[in-house]
């Protein structure tokens, strides 16, 4: 098997008249955290549709652990926290977690256990109409982590969290890649990326930075992954012209 859970390859997808990736290839490794990061708009959320297999593709080809994007075999290995909470709001945490457990032929202490996991257990047996925001996008969480994916694709999971939650949330997803999982996780926080094995920098469509964190601040001649992804750009700007 290839060293990559995730190949994209020049892959065009237009969305309504628009051409939001156009020509876009990148790989990403078994077992890694790879943070996915670009302006709103950038087509963040488009790629991972397209990984997860619920965007309609123009050209190009999405491979996830050897199968094309979508395809059955795929169904249970992959977990998709979309930007909107998709629990049930008239269930507890609780309940949303053992429904998601016994789809996965799993145990109320497996959904117990991602509860924990993600820091929800003193809410647990809160409807989760009555949670916060942030709390509810952590319900959303529990659920896509429950059947333990091969594949867990997240966009923006932290938004809407405090600071130590997000550590938290944070180490959870390393957790996951040290027992394999493969964690792709968008965001628009550079302090979180420095927490990523390695990183996708996409701007209008374009991949312009495809390294590890370290390399990409050095390319760059910064230490700060905001400057970074700012000089980035510049250059190709520059270059474009
Ligand atoms: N359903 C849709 N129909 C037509 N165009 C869309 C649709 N959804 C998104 N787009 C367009 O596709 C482009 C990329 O959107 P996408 O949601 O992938 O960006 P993003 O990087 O995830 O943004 P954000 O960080 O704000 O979530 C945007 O220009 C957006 O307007």
């Amino acid at each position: 098997m290839s060293d990559n859970a995730i190949e994209v390859r020049d892959l065009v997808i237009k969305r309504g008249k628009r051409t939001v990736l156009d020509g876009f290839t990148c790989t990403i490794p078994h077992g890694s955290v790879t943070g996915l990061l670009g302006p709103s708009g950038s087509g963040k959320t488009t790629l991972m549709r397209a990984i997860v297999g619920v965007q309609l593709i123009n050209e190009g080809r999405v491979t996830v652990l050897g199968h094309p994007a979508g395809s059955a075999p795929l169904r249970r290995r992959i977990g998709y926290v979309t930007q909107a909470p998709s629990v049930y709001a008239d269930l507890t945490v609780r309940e949303n977690a053992r429904y998601f457990a016994s789809l996965y032929r799993l145990t109320a202490k497996d959904a117990d256990d991602a509860i924990e996991a993600v820091g929800l257990s003193s809410h647990a047996g809160q409807l989760v109409a009555e949670l916060s925001g942030g709390q509810r996008s952590r319900a959303s969480l529990v659920c896509a982590i429950v059947g333990r994916p091969d594949v867990l694709v997240l966009d923006e999971p932290t938004v809407g969290q405090d600071p130590v939650l997000r550590d938290e949330l944070w180490d959870q997803f390393r957790r996951l890649a040290a027992d394999g999982a493969t964690v792709l996780v968008s965001s628009h926080v550079m302090d979180e990326a420095n927490r990523c094995d390695r990183l996708l920098l996409i701007r209008e469509g374009m991949l312009i930075a495809d390294d590890t964190p370290a390399a990409v601040k050095r390319s760059a001649g910064t230490d700060d992954l905001d400057q970074a992804f700012l000089r980035l750009i510049r250059d190709q700007e520059v270059a474009a012209k």
